[in-house]
């Protein structure tokens, strides 16, 4: 069964709400991650101190928490956000990036995930893994993808983290615990350039702003990136990974409701 049609209008119902998204993000891709989301037609705000953080999380459509360049007063930070959110029903995106790397890291993910209720966690194999105590092999080297496993290891983290677990790589796979979905879009030039996977969690983030069911929004949202990139690619692959980030910020802009109907490949495992 395929959920592309769906996954279009959401594209449409993201563009008309300009839903604000809240970003605690790493100092790498903050900037590329605040132009994609205005590319795509969300609102980004990017907000730190824990005086604010609590109060700009319930005025979102969505919170992204992303440990990137974690601190011990962003942790903080990233806590209350996610105490206020879920209080106000806002959902919490998050992204562990590097997680398995350092054991700091490992302890904060999991500490975020015990105390945030999460409506979706993102990140690469090896991530997902790490998260609930399964050694892959750590970003740079195969993770498994293309074997199989991706998909039982989506399942076994979504049931054990209680969430939407979105692994990515050279296919998406999105599940519930239950229902699985996998996408086929994307470019490998994406892995060439820093920030695509933290900037796909913001889109996640942005898309669940306007679609409850964190699911669906997790699979439009993915496929929508994913038909960007091959357009991209097509755009300006041929010169390289710089013209690739400008090209593609260019088709999050252009891509429609109708090319992710047309180019879409979502498949329902
Ligand atoms: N080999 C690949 N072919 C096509 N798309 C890819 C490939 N690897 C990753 N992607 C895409 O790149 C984006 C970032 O994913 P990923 O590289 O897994 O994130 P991270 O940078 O956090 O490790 C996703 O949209 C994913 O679908
Ligand atoms: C390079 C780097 N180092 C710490 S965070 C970061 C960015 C990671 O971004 P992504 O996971 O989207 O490639
Ligand atoms: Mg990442």
């Amino acid at each position: 069964m395929s959920h592309r049609y769906e996954g279009a209008e959401l594209l449409e119902r993201v563009r008309k709400a300009n839903p604000l998204v809240h970003n605690i993000t790493n100092v790498v891709v903050t900037n590329f991650t605040a132009n994609g989301l205005l590319a795509l037609g969300a609102s980004p705000v990017m907000a730190y101190a824990k005086e604010e953080v609590a109060e700009m999380a319930k005025l979102a459509g969505a919170l992204v928490l992303n440990i990137g360049t974690l601190n011990a007063a962003e942790v903080e930070a990233m806590l209350m956000a996610g105490r206020a959110a879920n209080e106000a029903g806002v959902p919490v995106i998050f992204d562990p990036v590097g997680v398995g790397a350092t054991g700091y890291r490992t302890e904060t993910a999991r500490c975020i995930a015990e105390q945030i209720k999460l409506a979706v966690v993102r990140g690469n194999a090896a991530e997902i893994a790490n998260m609930i105590g399964e050694r892959w092999m750590i970003k740079g080297v195969d993770a498994g993808q293309g074997n199989g496993d991706v998909v039982a290891l989506a399942k076994r983290a979504a049931v054990e983290l209680g969430t939407v677990v979105a692994i990515t790589g050279k296919e998406d796979v999105v599940t519930d615990g239950q229902a699985v979905y996998v996408v086929g879009n994307g470019h490998p030039l994406l892995t060439k350039v820093t920030g695509t996977g933290c900037l796909a969690t913001s889109v996640i983030g942005a898309f669940a702003a306007v679609e409850r069911d964190a699911v669906k929004a997790a699979v439009a949202a993915l496929t929508y990136y994913g038909v960007a990139a091959e357009r991209a690619a097509a755009e300006a692959g041929e010169r390289g990974p710089g013209s690739f980030q400008a090209a593609f910020l260019d088709a999050l802009a252009h891509t429609t409701a109708d090319d992710v109907k047309r180019t879409g490949r979502v498949e329902q495992r």
